[in-house]
């Protein structure tokens, strides 16, 4: 079986220190492959977040074992971290984080302006380009703060590819927008990972969107309860499906 993009092996995060040291994650056991779509679930406090911050790179475990696109992380340094972060993981948030006085371009172009270290022309041209795959051609130039909150939500997500992710990790997305709003940019993840293979783990409330996923996780109490495969998505959008197929 080909290498999963992430592999968790008895993954524990504790807080605080000596005697007042509490453990949130209680030994996360988990496989995502290549291609998968995927929704993390559970109740408020679960560990849902701190779980993803471990896997994001921006926190570091108590224990257990991190592999994130076959690059073993315990060992790493945090320059190390950074730079594999940047490299293999995209983020999106519920909220944006788009910097406002930009333009929807120099936001997209932002990561790779970051790890090239100067402006070039190739890196705008990208950037054009995801804008045009999340359906923003013609808004290249727009200020941030001028976009709709959707819009904004789709150049983060064009962000997220900018430096083509092995793995997206989205926290709550949607969870800014209204209905009509969050299911444009769910059907945009949903394309985006079937167009170009992205692997997607998505924190949501929102049972409807959880139910548009390939699989489901649920955590409760820092363990995961339930993980099973989504047969009306998975019936609806195999890992491999078609990319011409829409929502
Ligand atoms: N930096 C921290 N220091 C101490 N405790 C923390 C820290 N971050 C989270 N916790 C605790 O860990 C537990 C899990 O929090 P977490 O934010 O991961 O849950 P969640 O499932 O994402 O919740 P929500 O759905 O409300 O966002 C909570 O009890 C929280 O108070």
């Amino acid at each position: 079986m080909a290498d999963p993009v992430l592999h968790l092996e008895g993954l524990r995060k504790r807080y605080g220190s000596a005697d007042t040291e509490y453990e949130v994650l209680h030994g996360i056991d988990l496989r995502l492959e290549r291609g998968e779509f995927a929704a993390l679930i559970g109740p408020s406090g679960s560990g849902k977040s701190t779980l993803l911050n471990l896997i994001g790179l921006l926190d570091r475990p108590s224990a257990g074992r991190l592999v994130i696109d076959g690059a073993e992380t315990a060992t790493l340094d945090d320059t190390a971290l950074t730079r594999l972060r940047g490299e293999r993981i995209g983020f999106v948030f519920q909220h944006h984080h788009l910097i406002p006085a930009f333009t929807a371009e120099e936001n997209v172009a932002m990561p790779l302006l970051i790890a090239r270290g100067r402006p070039d022309a190739a890196m705008f041209e990208r950037a054009g380009e995801l804008l045009g795959r999340v359906g923003l051609a013609d808004r290249r130039r727009q200020l941030a703060n001028r976009l709709s909150g959707g819009q904004q939500q789709r150049v983060a997500i064009a962000r997220a590819l900018a430096m083509s992710p092995a793995l997206v990790l989205a926290d709550e997305p949607t969870g800014n927008l209204d209905t009509h709003s969050a299911d444009e940019v769910f059907a945009l993840l949903r394309e985006v990972n079937r167009q170009l293979g992205t692997s997607f783990l998505i924190v949501t409330h929102d049972p409807r969107l959880a139910h548009r996923c390939d699989r489901i996780i649920e955590l409760v109490d820092g363990r995961i309860v339930s993980d099973r495969a989504n047969e009306v998505a998975a019936g609806r959008s195999p890992v491999q499906g078609s990319a011409e197929e829409t929502e």
